[in-house]
């Protein structure tokens, strides 16, 4: 690819191993969850999440998706339990989704795709940073967590409310006091696997917990993620859809979940 990674038919996910090798690699991401094929594992510990809603900063689009990103520079927003040993600390959520409410999803379950898919990204404290340990085996922990079309989510509404102002491609604004605790789903249920970041640069360092519990979002509210820009401001508008790479080959590894 000369021109930057991307979504679209010359630089999307088809493309990416021409700069990214990895992307062919053992561990990729997403994939399909087969939950009839995935295995309970009762030495799973539950899922711990503290989020200190004063952590929240501001809110980007990445041109890519859009983020929330989160002060990490202490132990005041994090992740333990689960498949993985000690403390993750949040560093952002953002989410994919489709131009339809066909697809949008990353991870597929028995191949069915969402409109949406959510992902909480936490790094490993044994390294020193987010960068260090997205290099790392057991580097990185991320939440995913399904949206399904349904009544509106009024939880989503601060998020939603916040795309005036990041329209366009490298457009940020300040997004304080948000628990993202308040976007997940009433079960903590998983499945998890080893796997890798899903975008460029594709590492394998992501210990994945995929949440089996949806949570809802209306036809009006999934519209409103569309209405944001990979573009930047003064460059002919591209919508932003359809930012999800599809599953990647399972190559051997097995899924555990935490639930019978
Ligand atoms: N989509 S994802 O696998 O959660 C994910 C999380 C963090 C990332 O940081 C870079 S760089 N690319 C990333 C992809
Ligand atoms: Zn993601």
């Amino acid at each position: 690819m000369s021109h930057g990674w991307g979504y679209g038919a010359n630089n999307g996910p088809e493309k990416w191993g021409e700069d990214f090798p990895v992307a062919n690699g053992p561990r990729q991401s997403p994939i399909n969850i087969v939950p009839k094929e995935a295995q309970y594992d009762s030495t799973l510990k539950s899922l711990k999440l503290k989020y200190d809603p004063s952590n929240a900063k501001g809110i980007l689009n990445n041109g890519h998706s859009f983020q929330v990103d989160y002060e990490d520079d202490a132990n005041s927003s994090i992740l333990t339990g689960g498949p993985i040993s000690g403390t993750y600390r949040l560093k952002q959520f953002h989410f994919h989704w489709g131009a339809s409410n066909d697809r949008g999803s990353e991870h597929t379950v028995n191949g069915i795709k969402s409109p949406c898919e959510l992902h909480l990204v936490h790094w490993n404290t044994k390294y020193p940073s987010f960068g260090e340990a997205a290099s790392q085996p057991d580097g990185l922990a991320v939440v995913g967590v399904f949206l399904k079309i349904s009544a509106a989510n009024p939880r989503l509404q601060k998020v939603l409310d916040a795309f005036d102002s990041i329209k366009t491609k490298g457009k940020q604004t300040v997004f304080a006091n948000f628990d993202p605790k308040t976007l997940l789903p009433g079960s903590l249920d998983f499945w998890t696997y080893d796997g890798s970041l899903t975008t460029p640069p594709l590492l394998e360092s992501v210990s994945w917990i995929v949440l089996k519990e949806p949570i809802s979002v209306s036809r009006t509210q999934m519209a409103r993620f569309r209405g944001l820009l990979f573009t930047g401001e003064g460059e002919a508008p591209c919508c932003m859809v359809d930012n999800y790479r599809p599953p990647q080959p399972l190559k051997g590894r097995q899924v555990r979940a935490s639930f019978k």
